[in-house]
């Protein structure tokens, strides 16, 4: 993985000037050819790959499908950093710094950050993680924009794309529903979600993932999380992130993973859908 860090930067600069590096587009691979090369990038036990690199994955999808949530859980799983974008936003604007006002101001109302800054802050991710010998990544929040799409596929090869996908009436209880405790930093969601099934499936079964008594006192919610911002960000979704689900469908990496409810049951299928097993059963099971 070294110097890809640098290697965003130089290409994101590159293409300012008009050099953009996209890679041509391949077939669609087969839903099952996708699954086998997902299985094959993790590798089997030490999950390292043939030329020594962990997997490179992406994790796409709409705000409050619950990206952080399973990208983390893979994480731990397969010993790669998870990378989220949204958190290196969010740690920028709360350290004093020239910019930090204007993120504010832009993530607030539901915008997303130019693609230089959101560069910057991935790239200097990137090289703190390669000073202490990080091998791979699981990406989650980048890439947004088809622009950002082309700069990381001009540098690296990203192995699998996963596309969350949740019913839509979902989406909004449950960025409404996100509370994080103040002091330990655990995620929770109060959202109850009990929804009718779509042309006579199953209904939807999303049950609140409540804090410990200790944190009850001590939850908050992100400033971008009201109706109003998140209603914006969905509509930037669809307008600016939804083209690149089609940029990597086109080169055979995405690999689409409706969410059938809760942790509890959407955890082992997506698991099933990656060729993977968790050899702790009791995290699997725990909501
Ligand atoms: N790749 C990106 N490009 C531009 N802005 C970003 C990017 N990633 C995160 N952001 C900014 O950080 C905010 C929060 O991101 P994130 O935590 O991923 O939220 P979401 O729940 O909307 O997926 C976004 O609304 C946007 O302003």
């Amino acid at each position: 993985m070294a110097g890809i860090s640098r290697a965003i930067r130089a290409c994101a600069a590159a293409s300012r000037r008009g050099l953009s590096a996209a890679a041509d587009p391949s077939k669609e691979a087969a839903a099952a050819g996708l699954r086998a090369a997902a299985a094959a990038a993790a590798g089997r036990k030490g999950r390292d790959r043939e030329d020594g690199r962990r997997v490179q994955w992406v994790f796409l999808g709409c705000p409050g499908v619950g990206k952080g949530t399973y990208a983390s859980r893979l994480s731990q799983l397969l010993d790669v950093p998870h990378i989220a974008t949204g958190d290196l936003v969010r740690d920028a604007l709360a350290s004093p710094g020239p910019h930090s006002k204007q993120l504010a101001e832009i993530v607030n109302h539901g915008k997303l950050v130019s693609d230089e800054i959101i560069i910057n802050l991935l790239s200097k991710r990137l090289e703190e993680g390669e000073e202490k010998g990080e091998l791979g990544f699981i990406l989650d929040g980048f890439p947004r924009t088809i622009r950002q799409a082309e700069i990381l596929e001009g540098v690296t090869d990203i192995d699998l794309v996963i596309n969350l996908k949740l019913r839509e009436e979902a989406l909004l209880a449950k960025c409404l529903g996100r509370r994080m405790c103040s002091q330990c930093g655990g995620n929770f969601n109060v959202a109850d979600i009990n929804i009718e099934g779509e042309n006579g499936g199953p209904r939807m079964y999303m049950p609140p993932l409540l804090p410990p008594p200790q944190c009850e006192s001590k939850l908050i919610s992100r400033a971008d999380d009201t109706e109003e911002v998140v209603k914006e960000r969905l509509r930037v979704y669809h307008d600016l992130s939804k083209p690149v689900e089609e940029f990597y469908r086109a080169r055979g990496k995405l690999l689409e993973f409706n969410l059938p409810g809760g942790i509890p049951e959407s955890w082992p299928k997506l698991l099933e859908a990656l060729n993977l097993d968790d050899p702790d059963n009791e995290r699997s099971a725990a909501a």
